[in-house]
Order: C-alpha cells, then structure tokens, then sequence
C-alpha cells in the first residue's frame, strides 16, 4: 500500500458542487475519502457511487446504530454501493455486528467492505463518558472491551482515537485494523475532538488509517495541507515511549 492511501480525507460538506471542489483543491486523484452523514442526507447513495466511479475509496461513515434486523438490511443495500469501509457503533452489541456483517455478505457480490464499529467517538472524554453516558470505567478499558467485542463478533477493525490502536492491537490482534479521526497537525485546534494525536503519533501507535478533516479541507491551501500530513505520516520519529 503506498503512503497516502493510509490518509482518508473526511468530505465534511454539504453538496456535491462542494464536495468536487474541495476535492479539486486537495489535488489527489484516486485518494482514500469519508463520506459522513452531512453529504450523504443531502446527496444520497449516488455520491458514493459517482466517487467510485471516479477511482476514489470511500468509507462510508453512516455509524449505524439500531436493532439487528434493521441493521442488517441496511447493510445489505450499502453493500451494493460498492464502498470500501462502512462502520456500525460497537455500543449496539455483538447480534447487531453480527448482523451487520452477515447483510453486507448478502449483499456483496465482489469484495465484502472492511466493516468497522465505532468504540467511543473522539469527541467522548472521561468525564463525559462517566457524567453523561454514565459509564463508571477508564475510557481506555472501555474502548479495548468494545474492540474485543467487535473482533469476536467478526468485525474487521475499529474506529477509535488514535491514542488507543495499540492496546486494542494487543487485545484482538495485529491485523485487527485501528481507523483513527481525532487527527491534527502540532499546531491546529483541536476544537469538539477531544483524544487527538498527530498523523505521526498514529503511525508509531500502530493506526491503520488516519481520517482527516478539517485539518486538510479548512486549511488555506488543502493540498499543501495534505502535504504536510503526509510528510508528518512518512517521516514518523515520534516515539510511543516519549
Ligand atoms: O469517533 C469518531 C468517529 C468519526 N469521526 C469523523 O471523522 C471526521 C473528523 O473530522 P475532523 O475535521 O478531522 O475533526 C469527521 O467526519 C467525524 O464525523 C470522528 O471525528 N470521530
């Protein structure tokens, strides 16, 4: 896999006028891009098919999140669209995962995509996840049970912050695949994330693939910008023992 598929640049827009835009700026024909909600309540299941058909890899972030019957319909129909990554949150419980990949296995005729759930999002703090989600546990602890739930329930990965892909790597195993947001140049706000690491503390944590928002599709110049996330991915020095 050459470096900059491991970059998945997150087409937070609004519009597919918006979205080939921002592609256009960013100058990487073919890359790794995520199609979140925003695009895909206004644009519907052609934007991803209009993306593949312009030789990009999507994930398709719809985070599903419902009984394991409804789940596994909807992914039966996603399976047809031809994305490369979709993802389920891990809190909807192993039937629900199971589920999840046995519609996708209905409904791939080729390639079955990577399926990932999502553990506890970047935005989820301790504090957050004891006063609000009212879970009485360290997140990290709560993340690796999560991750070993979803590797048991036949899940190839998760998504979760870059800070936990080791020890989820050490719960399930190597080759489970940590997907980490929550990714941010050393001087770019953090604003609502809340477990953020640099491009190149993912790589010496042992993420798979960063996803990269805004810190690409906000900056002035976002294909400078996504330069310089794959130089700091490339050119990882950073140490997990620092
Ligand atoms: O836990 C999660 C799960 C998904 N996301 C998504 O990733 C991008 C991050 O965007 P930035 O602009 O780089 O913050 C966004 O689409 C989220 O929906 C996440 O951040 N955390």
């Amino acid at each position: 896999m050459r470096e900059e598929e491991h970059i998945i640049v997150a087409l937070d827009v609004s519009s597919k006028d918006e979205m080939f835009r921002v592609l256009k700026k960013i100058d990487q024909p073919g890359c790794y891009v995520k199609v979140g909600m925003e695009l895909y309540m206004q644009e519907g299941p052609d934007i991803v098919r209009e993306l593949k058909a312009g030789g990009y890899s999507v994930f398709l972030d719809l985070k599903l999140h419902d009984i394991p019957h409804t789940v596994n319909r909807a992914m039966k129909g996603l399976a047809r669209l031809g994305a490369d990554m979709v993802n389920v949150h891990a809190a909807g419980g192993s039937e629900m995962m199971r589920a999840a990949v046995e519609g996708l296995d209905e409904g791939t005729s080729l390639y079955r995509p990577i399926c990932l759930a999502v553990t506890q999002l970047t935005s989820t703090d301790q504090a957050m996840l004891e006063n609000e989600l009212l879970i009485n546990r360290p997140i990290t602890d709560v993340i690796s049970e999560y991750a070993a739930l979803a590797s048991a329930s036949g899940l190839d990965g998760v998504v979760c912050s870059a800070l936990e892909a080791n020890q989820i790597k050490t719960r399930t195993s190597p080759d489970f695949l940590a997907v980490t947001p929550g990714i941010r140049l050393a001087d770019d706000a953090a604003g609502d994330q809340k477990r953020i690491a640099t491009p190149a503390q993912a790589r010496a944590f042992g993420s798979d693939f960063i996803v990269v928002g805004r810190s690409i599709t906000a900056a002035a110049d976002p294909a400078a910008a996504f330069q310089r996330v794959l130089e700091d991915w490339r050119n990882e020095t950073w140490k997990i023992t620092n």
